[in-house]
């Protein structure tokens, strides 16, 4: 797993600890460095892996607009030598993408099929990547997920948490919809595709893969949750006020449907993640009892 203090790299180790048979490496700067093409080999063929899980990745959205050589060093070349390092060692990869790679005019839920048109720079440079990749590994999973948020790390759970703490009152857009999805989900998921790997089954194949917490929100109620599940466990509260995307200017431009179908996930390895809300209770329940919303 590429990433190690990221929260898919720190969510993965979490559900992996423990199970027998299973041993998961996380490897990281400064040994693996997707910024030196030259360590990334090297690093991989160090851990002897049966599976590679590509997870680091350029994730600043608004902040990658301002340095895009940095953002497609990242997510686009160094996620594709990520996967011919996979292919040299003839093991497979699982690579995770972004809702970011479509404009999010769809009515309704992305599959597959639909054409990516990225609005942003960390968007078209993740896009860069899934391309990089497929053609470094045929054995190849891409999953592309969306809004991402756990115990750990950065991520939108967290501040809203962390803002409740110091305001009565939080502006969110509302126009934004998406699915929230649990980084502890995903790891779940990566657990049982390296088990088809191991033991093929039916129906399940390589290739491109929408997988995201079921259930499409907008950014404001998605808040809302988090703060009324922290309300009951006695952490932080705030009233959310509706804002649009055009009152709460940001550097990056950001879809406003990014939902994802996950159905072919679904058809092919017979299973979909959990409500969203229903994750968002077991992350932000964590986070107040264990008192982890400003952990750093
Ligand atoms: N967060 C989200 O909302 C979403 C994320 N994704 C994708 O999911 C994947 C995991 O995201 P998430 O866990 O949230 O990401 P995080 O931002 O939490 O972690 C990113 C990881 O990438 C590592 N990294 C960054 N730059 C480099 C580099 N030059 N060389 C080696 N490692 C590097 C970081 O290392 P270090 O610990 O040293 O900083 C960190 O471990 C990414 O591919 C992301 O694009 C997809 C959809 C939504
Ligand atoms: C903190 C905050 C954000 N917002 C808005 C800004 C933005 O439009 C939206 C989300 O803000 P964030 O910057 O936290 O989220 P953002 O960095 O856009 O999240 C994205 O990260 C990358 C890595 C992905 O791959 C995406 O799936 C997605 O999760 O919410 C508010 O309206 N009010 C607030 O107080
Ligand atoms: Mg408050």
């Amino acid at each position: 797993m590429t990433g190690c203090m990221g929260q898919l790299a720190l969510s993965l180790a979490e559900q992996a600890f423990g199970l027998p048979g299973i041993e998961v490496v996380s490897i990281g700067r400064p040994h693996l460095d997707l910024t030196r093409p030259g360590t990334i080999f090297p690093a991989i063929e160090r851990s002897r892996p049966d599976l590679v899980v590509s997870a680091a990745a350029y994730t600043a959205v608004d902040a990658a607009e301002d340095d895009p050589g940095l953002a497609f060093a990242i997510n686009a070349a160094g996620a594709g030598a990520v996967a011919e390092a996979a292919a040299r060692l003839g093991v497979p990869v699982i690579h995770i993408s972004t809702d970011y790679v479509f404009d999010g005019a769809r009515k309704g839920s992305y599959v597959e099929s639909d054409a990516p048109a990225p609005l942003s720079v960390y968007g078209a440079s993740k896009l860069a990547g899934e391309v990089a990749v497929a053609a470094a590994n045929p054995r190849h999973v891409i999953l592309r997920t969306s809004w991402v948020y756990s115990p750990f790390g950065t991520n939108f759970v967290k501040t809203i948490l962390r803002l409740a703490e110091d305001c009565d009152e939080i502006a969110i857009v509302s126009d934004q919809y998406g699915n929230p999805t649990s980084a502890l989900d995903i790891a779940e998921a990566l657990l049982d595709i390296a088990d088809f790997f191991a033991q093929p089954r039916p129906g399940a194949a390589f290739g491109l893969y929408h997988l995201a917490g079921t259930g499409a929100v907008n950014r404001g109620d998605f808040a809302r949750h988090v703060l009324a599940v922290s309300r009951v466990y006695g952490g932080p509260w705030a009233d959310i006020r509706n804002v649009t995307t055009a009152e709460f200017p940001a550097k990056a431009r950001r879809p406003a449907n990014a939902s994802l179908s996950t159905d072919s996930f679904t058809n092919a390895f017979g299973r979909a993640l959990p409500a969203w809300q229903q994750s968002v209770e077991v992350s932000v329940r964590r986070l107040v009892r264990e008192n982890r919303i400003n952990p750093r």
